[in-house]
């Protein structure tokens, strides 16, 4: 039973990462992740410059998942590519490398210089980040995505997909599909968390920024990242991957993800609660839920799910 998958020109032993942002901000993460079970790893999103990020308590763990307002905390873009560099010269080009860019032009300074490095692994651009006070998400507003997206493909070649924020309207999600089919874009990534949840213990929040609102994962997403899956699956050219993310947290959440038509997932708020173990636990699960029904390959499977 094989649970590998290709996404652009890529394979990966199996179909299992980390959600950009968890236990990937390090050298110290990054190299746990390497050494884990896991298909393939993504760095934590970067900003030019290193960044704080938020006031600390900013994630906390749920019975349901997890509610986060980091605030981009990173080690700017110069580590995080000297890091991919490295990777490359050992001969790891199936890397993920996330950028969050605070402007438009910050984004094009580090996707140029991508550009002109010997960078061969995967950008995942990031257009969905919820906790920036000041910053919408780009995501939301798609004249500032086309303009972004336009901006980017004059002059990037390499392979990049798009971290998205969750839709929950049909016409938005016509209206974003569209505006990607123009774009040579490899992937999408989604879902990003549902921004500005409220979670409240006994008479108080329990984040300090933003007066407690914060991104949502975890169970508590689950439909809604199944939801988004399915329909990008579904409106987008046939040549762009779908990478689900959200709610999973055993091998049957897998299982739907690429039911969904996803062909890689990545696991957040439960490799924040379990570590990196997660992947091992994942992967035998899947293949238990595919030894069942006899299928022995993702394509037995993806995308093929039922209507009534
Ligand atoms: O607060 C964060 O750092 C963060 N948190 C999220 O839940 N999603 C994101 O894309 C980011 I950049």
């Amino acid at each position: 039973i094989s649970i590998e998958t290709t996404i652009f020109n890529k394979k990966f032993s199996n179909c299992l990462m980390n959600a950009s942002g968890v236990k990937c901000m390090t050298i110290e993460e990054l190299s746990n992740l390497k050494n884990s079970e896991s298909g393939t790893w993504i760095t934590k999103s970067c900003t030019l410059s290193p960044r704080e990020g938020n006031p600390s308590p900013r994630y906390v763990d749920l019975k349901l998942g997890s509610i986060n307002s980091m605030g981009l905390p990173n080690l700017g873009f110069e580590f995080y590519l000297d890091y991919v560099l490295t990777e490359h010269e050992m001969g790891n080009d199936n890397l993920f490398f996330s950028i969050a860019g605070l402007t438009l032009e910050n984004n094009i300074k580090m996707l140029t210089q991508i550009e002109n490095s010997d960078f061969q692994g995967l950008v995942e651009l990031n257009l969905s980040c919820p906790n920036i006070p000041g910053k919408p998400q780009t995501g939301y507003d798609f004249e500032r995505t086309e303009e972004v997206l336009k901006k980017v493909f004059s002059f990037y070649t390499k392979p990049l997909g798009v971290k998205l924020p969750p839709y929950f309207d049909m016409v938005h999600f016509e209206m974003i599909a569209e505006i990607i089919n123009k774009y040579p874009i490899q992937f999408v990534t989604c879902i990003n968390s549902i921004g500005n949840a409220l979670y409240i213990e006994d008479e108080s929040v329990v984040i300090k920024p933003k007066s407690g609102f914060g991104g949502l994962g975890g169970a508590y997403v689950k439909p809604t990242a199944l939801a988004n899956v399915r329909m990008f699956y579904k409106l987008l050219r046939k040549n762009i991957s779908i990478i689900g993310c959200g709610g999973v947290e055993t091998g049957r959440d897998v299982f739907e993800h690429i039911l969904c038509g996803a062909s890689m997932v990545q696991v957040g708020t439960q490799l924040m609660k379990d570590d990196v173990k997660i992947f091992s636990k994942l992967s035998s699960d899947l293949k238990e839920i595919m030894k069942s029904k006899n299928y022995t390959s993702l394509s037995d499977f993806k995308g093929k799910l039922k209507e009534l």
